[in-house]
């Protein structure tokens, strides 16, 4: 069988020119012919990607538009009931990442006693976000609702200040964690910075102005050797970008004080741990760990000095973010201008007994009846500080601050709870 090059150029010479001519002209009719329905079907097939590139969009600003988490009358109507208050002299409460950890007990809490409660999260992937949606539900259950939205949406906050004349804003959405902060530098800017002022420009903005409690950080007395840590010692030495960016919030937050009349109290909270808490944190992957039978890596300060926390349990914590928000004092701005001096406070929420970390494993292994697998390195250079110490006299004058839960009796707690959670006889679910 002749193959087509056989067919278009034949090998007889005398023939050769003629047929090729002949040849050629059939090939270029052939070619001619096949070159239109190629352009015809390359048109077709740009019209065909075009129309559907522009049904895609249609889809997909139509599902935007359908499946928008807020916004609409429905949504304005659950934002208000959300934030009804049930007692006299109660406050309605905007509370930034409602699906964290002290998110979501700070909420529960001020719902409990009848203040109204509009949780606001963006349900990022930092940790596994099923349990942020959990704690959702469980807000859900107690008539809270969270709004899906960043502290970047400007337009979303304004729109809550809209539908809402909010007494206060408990802020408590940041990227977390210390060590993570050399991994995604980029996300401490977008939250604790970034996010930061765009609440803050709303709040400054908003008739009547709330009074704003906000989550610092026992991290930003970074490298201090003086302990206990108090508000007055020197902040200026952060250890990890994490802590710059709160000690940045701390000084972005006296600005809008000092400007714009905004009433600010910032929480240093120390190394909060307990049920619902952050899968990054020590006591929780350490939890996981020596229940799968996996190794924990214990790290050691500078001479084999074991670190140390000033380790509060989260209804300690509670408690002074409640006492924060009652004792706030009214912003005194209006219009975005400023009408007389509103306060600014700043107070530790520690436990005032630092753990030696290892200490924390013997609890752990004592309340889960498993040893751990230790494996005991030198601190990296992360991030991390040697210790935390928190001289909490300042809350406690000023609101009666005083935790009363040691580390051995949290601990409990927590262990119960994650049991529960990820289901006491089935180690296959822990994760
Ligand atoms: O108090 C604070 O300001 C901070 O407390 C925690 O930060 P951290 O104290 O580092 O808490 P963990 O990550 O739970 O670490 C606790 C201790 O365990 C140690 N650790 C951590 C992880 C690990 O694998 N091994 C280990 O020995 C750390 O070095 C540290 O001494 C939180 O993660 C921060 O978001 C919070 O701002």
């Amino acid at each position: 069988m002749p193959s087509l090059e056989d067919e278009l150029f034949p090998s007889t010479p005398g023939k050769f020119k003629v047929d090729r001519a002949h040849n050629m002209n059939r090939q270029f009719h052939r070619c001619f012919a096949s070159t239109s329905t190629m352009f015809l079907w390359a048109l077709f097939l740009i019209a065909l990607t075009a129309s559907y590139l522009s049904f895609q969009s249609f889809v997909d600003s139509g599902s935007r538009y359908f499946s928008a988490s807020w916004g609409g009358i429905q949504w304005e109507k659950q934002v208000r009931n959300s934030a009804q208050i049930h007692r006299s002299g109660g406050m309605s409460v905007l509370v930034t990442g409602a699906a964290g950890f002290v998110g979501t007990h700070v909420s529960l809490a001020l719902k409990k006693r009848g203040d109204g409660v509009v949780g606001l999260d963006n349900f990022n992937n930092y940790y596994d976000p099923s349990l942020k949606k959990a704690r959702k539900s469980l807000l859900n259950s107690h008539g809270i609702l969270v709004v899906e939205g960043d502290l970047n949406d400007a337009k979303l906050l304004a729109k809550l200040f809209d539908v809402v004349a909010f007494t206060h804003v408990m802020h408590l959405a940041a990227q977390a964690g210390v060590r993570y902060a050399m991994e995604n530098p980029n996300s401490y800017v977008h939250s604790n910075i970034a996010g930061l002022v765009t609440l803050l420009e709303i709040c400054k903005s908003a008739n009547p102005q709330p009074a704003v409690v906000w989550a610092s950080s026992s991290s930003v007395y970074g490298l201090n050797e003086k302990v206990p840590f108090s508000e007055a010692d020197r902040t200026d030495q952060p250890a990890s970008l994490y802590a710059a960016t709160k000690k940045a919030g701390e000084e972005i937050t006296h600005t809008y004080n000092h400007i714009y009349g905004l009433s600010i109290t910032g929480l240093r909270f120390f190394t909060v741990y307990g049920p619902w808490g952050r899968p990054d944190m020590a006591y929780f992957s350490f939890t996981r760990n020596i229940l799968q039978g996996k190794p924990i890596t214990i790290y050691r300060g500078k001479n084999r000095v074991d670190l140390a926390r000033d380790f509060t349990y989260i209804d300690d914590i509670v408690k002074g973010c409640l006492g924060s928000l009652d004792t706030s004092g009214k912003s005194t701005g209006s219009g975005g201008k400023k009408k007389g001096n509103a306060p600014y406070r700043i107070f530790n929420l520690g436990n005032t007994s630092p753990v030696k970390v290892p200490e924390l494993v013997n609890i752990l292994e004592r309340h889960l009846k498993v040893k751990a697998k230790r494996n005991i390195v030198d601190m990296p250079g992360n991030g991390d500080v040697p210790f935390t110490h928190a001289n909490i006299s300042l809350a406690q004058r000023e609101f009666g601050y005083k935790p009363s839960t040691d580390l051995q009796t949290g601990l409990k707690k927590f262990v119960r709870w994650y049991l529960s959670y990820y289901g006491y006889n089935n180690r296959k679910g822990l994760q």
